[in-house]
């Protein structure tokens, strides 16, 4: 077991404290079932708009709307009492300005009890994240490949790939820090970019197709144990493969209740011990 299971809540200021020392550990939850299995173990949680295609089965993450990350959210804080829970906020309900953000950031954390949300965006977000921050509300930013604009970034693109764009990727990052998040999240960024992003950031970065000198890294948890098999982005890392041993057990439940095996007297009430 880890050595986290006994030790205290997490919050989004024991996050930012995280700078420069021990790698931050994030995985996404959707089901109080996940959390449960990661609560004691990772330092955060992100329940993410990534759901839209991991548990709705959609193309993007464009379509999630604020209730779905609520219902979501709530059930994963309801199953944690150790990480640090962190709630995406979906497109759509924080990009019109500072006071949209705030309203459903505020239902967020009323409404789920989470620790903090997540923006994507860069110098355009600053001012709602500078507004947010002020008014109560932890924010972890998300640069690079910020999968919400899909549509005006012609796909899944990893970013930084020239000198102009690597110096708009700081530019980003520092607006970000600047306004006041806690930490940020750097996505699908050429390595030596996120280097040196990572150089001149005072707040963690928290890496997901990044590098590996960033302060923590992130991945899709559906994406580790091999449940989300539709495509698989290079800088994801499968460390199980749960899908095959999801496919057996529901074969071998088939098999049984097609042959009358199942159930069986273990599985019966009333029936007198043989
Ligand atoms: N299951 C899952 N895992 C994720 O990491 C994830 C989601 N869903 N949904 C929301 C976004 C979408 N993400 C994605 C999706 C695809 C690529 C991808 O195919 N990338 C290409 C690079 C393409 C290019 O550079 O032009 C790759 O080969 O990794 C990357 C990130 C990351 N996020
Ligand atoms: C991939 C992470 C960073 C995310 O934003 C999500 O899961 O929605
Ligand atoms: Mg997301």
């Amino acid at each position: 077991m880890s050595v986290h299971t006994t030790s205290k809540k997490i919050t989004s200021q024991h996050i930012r404290a995280r700078k420069g020392g021990e790698p931050i550990v994030g995985l996404t939850a959707y089901t109080a079932s996940m959390a449960k299995a990661m609560d004691a173990i990772v330092d955060f949680i992100l329940v993410g708009d990534s759901l839209a295609m991991t548990i709705y089965g959609e193309d993007s993450t464009v379509g999630v709307d604020l209730d779905t990350m609520i219902r979501h959210g709530r059930a994963v804080v309801r199953a944690t009492s150790h990480a640090c829970v962190v709630v995406d906020l979906p497109f759509g309900d924080y990009q019109a300005s500072p006071e949209q953000a705030f309203m459903s950031a505020a239902r967020i954390l009323r409404e789920t009890g989470c620790d903090a949300v997540k923006l994507e965006g860069g110098i355009e977000m600053a001012e709602t994240v500078a507004f947010l921050s002020a008014r109560g509300v932890p924010v972890m930013g998300h640069i690079g490949l910020t999968p919400q604009s899909i549509n005006t970034m012609g796909g899944f693109k990893t970013q930084g790939k020239d000198e102009v764009a690597v110096q708009e990727l700081i530019a980003a990052a520092k607006s970000m820090e600047n306004a006041g998040c806690f930490a940020l999240v750097v996505e699908g960024v050429v390595e030596s970019a996120s280097e040196k992003i990572n150089q001149v950031m005072s707040i963690p970065t928290i890496g997901i197709g990044a590098s590996v000198d960033c302060d923590g890294q992130i991945l899709v948890v559906d994406d580790v144990i091999g449940l989300f098999e539709d495509f698989k982005p290079k800088f994801v890392k499968r460390y199980a493969q749960v899908m095959p041993t999801i496919r057996e057990a529901i074969e071998t439940f088939a098999a049984e209740v097609r042959t009358r095996q199942f159930p069986s007297a273990d599985h019966v009430f009333g029936r007198p011990k043989g």
